[in-house]
């Protein structure tokens, strides 16, 4: 009797949709993706969306990876979960959403973050303890928000959970989050044993004895946790890094879902470490490959032995225990499509911003900074000329947002100990992925401000393949990395290098630093004085999920 195929998900909510993979669990092949989209309201640096949405979105993607697929849901075996990083889900005593999350770009949270940051020693005391130091996105921060702006809804809070980790609750029952996505929050702490005193660690033991009394890596901070006012009993779980089973099904997700109780749920993680996973990158190899993705942000990340302690960088970890040092921007490819609909332009219709002897420079920082940290900053348009034609000033959008990331890119190799221009290190690839890696125009610009070679990954929706991966792990005891080296996931075309454009590189680096102290000022009435505006909807993009 031929035996029969073993098909696993993988799921991406992130900050614009739900992607959900079904995937051959023995070789790797991509059989369906499922898709819903997401809404972000908010103005004047909020953002939220409410993780009912997510919910349900995660439901039809995963209803129709599996009906696309053509496998019966017999065969599916497991199921991970990643999400975006650093939302705050609250939670009420019945284990649902209290309020809409504050996303992780929200940039309401900057004073909180800002005050946080001169605490418990200061910022090089906050690398040493988390490895990061906090800034708006950061979990801590968006919790702070909440306590000084809703201050009766902060004490009704009965769970505090990450993206992710409130999905994975929602497909088990189970509180829990993994070390990758908690390093995100500035409350985790690495080294340590974990997970103690949690809530839902004795119930994920007991319910599943899938952790096995193993711990995590790292630890909650129980001095960052008084810091903030907040209960360790409100918080998941810190699963063992890697594929780790946390338990199955429950009745009421199987049956939302189409798919037998028996599918094990793995405990997933944030979604540039599932990106990392999909590109077989850990334990080593590490800096050869340093990775930039292109979505709602644009992260720079490598995975790296020791965690470089830089105040400009995000300390975190990978699923694996090894290091993630990653740097992020809130303005990359959502900030160039608003500008190419201001300009009534196609996104591919760019030209580069230094033509018609304007030289044109766009600095996108639509939604505040980050990286650089700039959370008050708005857009920034400056070198127009009669002449100036509107697919310069969409080219100049493009090579800001990308001049942006890969600035963050040279920090990190810095910060890593390698210098950036030296010619060996200018020769190793970058992978790109994330949604812009399939444009032509931001690989291109990529291409030219950076003057190194690309590695654009074949197969789509890194991230899912991931989390794929992981749940592949979590069913069989195999190592994710591993799977997706053999998967050959993170394969793919090697664009060559073209020489770098010193000239525009160095027009959009002298404009930022003339304007630094005027977009460090605050320009939106509203943030820091947590007024939510009209909640209008900011992102809702069918369009480029059919696109894409
Ligand atoms: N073919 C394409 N060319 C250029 N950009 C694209 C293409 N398809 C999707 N995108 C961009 O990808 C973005 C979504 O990427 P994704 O990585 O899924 O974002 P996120 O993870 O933040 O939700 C959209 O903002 C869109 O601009
Ligand atoms: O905040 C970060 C990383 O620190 C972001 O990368 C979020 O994780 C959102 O990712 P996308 O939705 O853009 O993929």
């Amino acid at each position: 009797m031929p035996t029969r195929r073993s098909v696993v998900i993988g799921v991406d909510s992130s900050t614009q949709s739900t992607k959900a993979v079904a995937v051959d669990a023995d070789t790797g092949e991509l059989l369906a993706v499922g898709r819903a989209p997401h809404t972000v309201t908010g103005s004047a640096g909020a953002r939220e969306s409410d993780p009912e949405e997510w919910w349900s979105a995660l439901v039809t993607a995963v209803r129709a990876a599996v009906r696309d697929a053509g496998v019966p849901a017999g065969a599916v075996t497991g199921i991970a979960v990643a999400g975006q990083q650093h939302g705050l889900v609250t939670l009420g005593a019945d284990r649902r959403p209290l309020r809409p999350a504050l996303l992780w770009n929200d940039t309401r949270s900057a004073p909180q973050a800002a005050a946080l940051a001169a605490r418990l020693g200061g910022p090089a005391a906050w690398l040493e303890r988390t490895g990061s130091v906090p800034v708006a996105s950061m979990t801590a921060a968006k919790w702070q928000w909440l306590r000084e702006h809703e201050p009766r809804r902060a004490e009704a809070v009965a769970g505090v959970r990450l993206p992710h980790d409130h999905l994975t609750e929602r497909l088990t029952g189970i509180a829990v989050t993994d070390p990758g996505d908690a390093s995100g929050t500035c409350w985790y702490g690495r080294g340590a044993r974990g997970g103690e005193g949690a809530a839902g660690t004795e119930g994920l033991r007991d319910s599943t004895g899938g952790l096995d009394g193993k711990e995590s890596a790292g630890a909650y901070d129980p001095e960052i946790l008084d810091l903030v006012g907040l209960d360790p009993a409100l918080l998941p779980a810190v699963a063992p890094g890697g594929a780790t089973r946390v338990g199955t099904l429950t009745p009421a997700a199987a049956e939302a879902l189409g798919l037998p109780r028996t599918v094990v749920v793995a405990a997933g993680t944030g979604d540039n470490m599932a990106a990392a996973v999909g590109l077989g990158l850990g334990g080593a190899g590490l800096l050869d490959h340093p990775v930039v993705s292109l979505g709602t942000s644009g992260t720079v990340f490598a995975a790296t032995r020791a965690r470089p302690a830089d105040p400009g960088l995000a300390g975190f970890a990978a699923t694996d225990g090894t290091h993630l040092p990653l740097g992020c921007t809130l303005n990359c490819t959502l900030a160039v499509d608003r500008f190419a609909t201001l300009l009534g332009l196609d996104r591919e219709d760019a030209s580069p911003g230094g033509g018609d002897g304007g030289g044109v420079v766009v600095l996108p920082y639509l939604d505040g900074e980050r990286t650089p940290d700039l959370p008050h900053a708005a857009g920034l348009v400056t070198g127009l000329r009669h002449g100036t034609d509107p697919r310069s000033v969409l080219g100049a959008a493009y090579e800001g947002a990308a001049f942006t990331v890969l600035r963050a890119l040279d920090h990190l190799l810095a910060a890593c100990g390698l210098d950036p221009a030296a010619p060996d290190v200018r020769d190793r690839p970058l992978r790109l992925i994330g949604g812009g890696a399939r444009g032509r125009t931001w690989t291109e610009t990529v291409r030219r401000l950076s003057g190194r070679p690309l590695v654009v990954p074949a197969a789509e929706e890194l991230v899912a393949l991931g989390a794929a991966a992981l749940a592949a792990g979590a069913v069989t005891g195999a190592d994710p990395v591993a799977l997706t080296t053999a998967w050959g996931t993170g394969t793919g075309e090697i664009l060559p290098a073209v020489g770098r454009d010193e000239e525009t590189w160095n027009r959009i680096a002298g404009v930022l630093s003339a304007a630094t102290p005027a977009l460090l000022s605050t320009t939106v009435e509203e943030v820091g004085q947590g007024g939510r505006g009209e909640a209008d909807v900011v992102e809702v993009d069918a369009a480029s999920l059919a696109d894409g």
